[in-house]
């Protein structure tokens, strides 16, 4: 239990503040968008600049998070700041954040429509638009692995390393996302459930039809560079 920052890290105290009160507020997009019960999933954040990031409390019920429950903890997975244990996922976070520079928040969750292909260990196939703007092919599924230390983090990054989506059916278990933001990443998660359930449908009513290559490349380009304000 570490109610205040080490010494050396004093200088950081209103940017953790600010870190914990966000982190603990994209929680509240995992139950509102229907992709966790109970106490299932999390979110993390990383503190720019920085080794740190924070991630829930382990088992807090989503109803009471507040930014008390959020854990900052080093990029070994070591708790700094919190009085809650931290995340039964918080060793794979962390080997995620130091093994990809580039990003700043993840988010897991068991929706049930992803996951369900998670059980099935099949790769959600690219035959959607909106799969090709935010995934830009199809969504990958990861080896099982256990919970508890880096091993789903091992499994993320290197399922990742060969594709250009942000998210990752971890095989028997559910949704990791990733993102430069934990805004991204949630977004991410909320978009995989959503084109899991539209493909498992269409998969009911025949056989979806995949979109060439090419244009999943175009498709990507277009929403990742051009697409919005
Ligand atoms: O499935 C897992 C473990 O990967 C978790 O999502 C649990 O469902 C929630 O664990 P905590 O983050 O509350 O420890």
């Amino acid at each position: 239990m570490t109610a205040t920052l080490p010494g050396h890290l004093d200088h950081l105290t209103d940017r953790v503040a600010a870190l914990r009160q966000e982190t603990a507020a994209l929680h509240a997009h995992l139950p509102g968008n229907g992709l966790v019960v109970w106490t299932a999933g999390n979110v993390s954040q990383r503190l720019p600049g920085t080794d740190l990031f924070a991630i829930k409390g382990s088992g807090v019920p989503y109803d009471d998070l507040t930014a008390d429950d959020m854990v900052v903890c080093d990029l070994d997975g070591r708790v700094v700041l919190g009085d809650r244990a931290p995340s039964s996922d918080t060793d794979a976070h962390a080997y995620v954040y130091r093994h990809r520079s580039d990003v700043g928040g993840q988010v897991h969750t068991h929706s049930t429509y992803a996951t369900a292909w998670a059980a099935r260990g099949e790769p959600i196939p690219c035959v959607l638009t909106m799969m090709a703007d935010e995934f830009g092919g199809e969504i990958p599924v990861g080896p099982f692995a256990l919970i508890g230390d880096d091993s789903i983090g091992r499994g993320i990054v290197a399922t990742l390393q060969h594709s250009r989506s942000p998210a990752v059916l971890m095989q028997n278990h559910g949704v990791f996302t990733v993102g430069r933001t934990g805004r991204a990443a949630v977004k991410a998660a909320v978009m995989c459930e959503d084109v899991a359930r539209t493909v498992h449908v269409a998969r009911q009513l025949g056989s979806p039809l995949p979109i060439a290559a090419d244009d999943v490349d175009r498709l990507f380009d277009r929403y990742q560079h051009a697409y919005g304000q």
